[in-house]
């Protein structure tokens, strides 16, 4: 039986997909990631944002296995959330996974980026696109899905003898890719080089190659970098239907506040590697930790503003007006 899930939390809380806990990353002297934790919820498009520097593409880097943290627990779970007494158990036996009857849970700073792809499905795009250049737009699609394939092909034995199961997935990689290719609108564009493709349409093929790999966890880094007002709205559509038509969870980085603040569930701030607000992007955006960070305003000046606010706060509860 589904459990019920408490309706007075928000998802993160309720159902998270994702547990980032107490994560570090050193560089040398440098920390950028410090002491970091949030979650992501299950279905929910969730941001990550924050100034030139303050640790998200290291926090991407350690959720999708391209760094290994300095300390610090990433769980995903692909069905409910572990209980404390599941964690513990893939924790303490030195374990990356548990793949119980009801769900799947892995401990991502403990595998390798293969499969924190293949097995976790947890898929990425990067800030600087990384298409196939010399690939068609096609090839670009059906390469994501080797990995399936080659499984399919029993490492080459039944592609050999054509066997049906071989054939079978063969087809479905075509469709998949078929599907996609019409869903970011480059059908059209399907026998032209990659690297041919204007930048938006880069950017949407370079997340559709990502979904044809299957995940329940996309990662975007940047996605709309580069992209102008027109293809931002697109993107936001298309990053919508994602969610609505086959509930991957979306987890981005982004420094278009449009687009931030137009599809968001749950904003995360990061400052200098510590997390400076967690919540809705209407919390977020008044925060006045993230007015400080983004305007460069000192400690200071921000418990001023906390002050100004809880003075206002308290006089309009006791009907004193200034
Ligand atoms: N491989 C590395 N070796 C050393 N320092 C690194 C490495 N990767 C990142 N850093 C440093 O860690 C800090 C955080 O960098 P990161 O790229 O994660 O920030 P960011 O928030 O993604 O920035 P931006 O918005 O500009 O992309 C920076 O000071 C950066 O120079």
């Amino acid at each position: 039986m589904a459990p019920v899930l408490d309706s007075s939390l928000p998802r993160w809380e309720a159902d998270p997909i994702l547990m980032v806990e107490h994560l570090f990353m050193r560089f040398g002297g440098l920390v950028a990631v410090n002491d970091l934790s949030f979650k992501v919820g299950r279905g929910d498009i969730t941001a990550l944002i924050g100034p030139n520097g303050a640790g998200k593409t290291t926090v991407f880097n350690c959720i999708t296995g391209f760094y290994k943290p300095s300390e610090g627990r990433l769980v995903l779970a692909h069905g409910r959330a572990p209980t404390p007494h599941e964690l513990a158990s893939v924790t303490l036996i030195g374990e990356r996974s548990l793949v119980g009857a009801s769900s799947g849970v892995f401990l991502l700073e403990r595998m390798p980026d293969h499969s924190v792809s293949g097995e976790a499905k947890v898929a990425r795009t990067f800030q600087n696109i990384r298409l196939f250049t010399g690939m068609t737009v096609l090839e670009n699609l059906m390469v994501a899905q080797h990995n399936a394939l080659m499984a399919a092909s029993g490492y080459s034995l039944k592609g050999l003898f054509g066997l049906p199961s071989w054939t079978r997935a063969q087809f479905e990689a075509t469709e998949t890719a078929t599907y996609w290719l019409d869903k970011v609108g480059l059908t059209d564009r399907a026998d032209d080089p990659a690297g041919d493709l204007p930048y938006g349409a880069q950017r949407r093929l370079e997340i559709a190659r990502a979904m044809c790999s299957g995940p329940i966890l996309l990662c975007l880094d940047e996605p709309a970098a580069g992209l102008n007002p027109r293809e931002s709205l697109e993107l936001n559509d298309l990053l919508r239907s994602i969610r609505a038509e086959h509930g991957t969870s979306i987890l981005l980085i982004e420094h278009d506040m449009s687009v931030v603040m137009e599809i968001s569930d749950h904003v995360i701030v990061l400052d200098y590697g510590t997390k400076i607000s967690d919540g809705t992007p209407d919390h977020v955006k008044n925060d006045p930790r993230v007015i400080a960070a983004y305007l460069g305003v000192d400690e200071d000046a921000v418990e001023e503003v906390e002050a100004e606010i809880e003075a206002e706060v308290a006089g309009s509860t006791t009907g004193v007006t200034s």
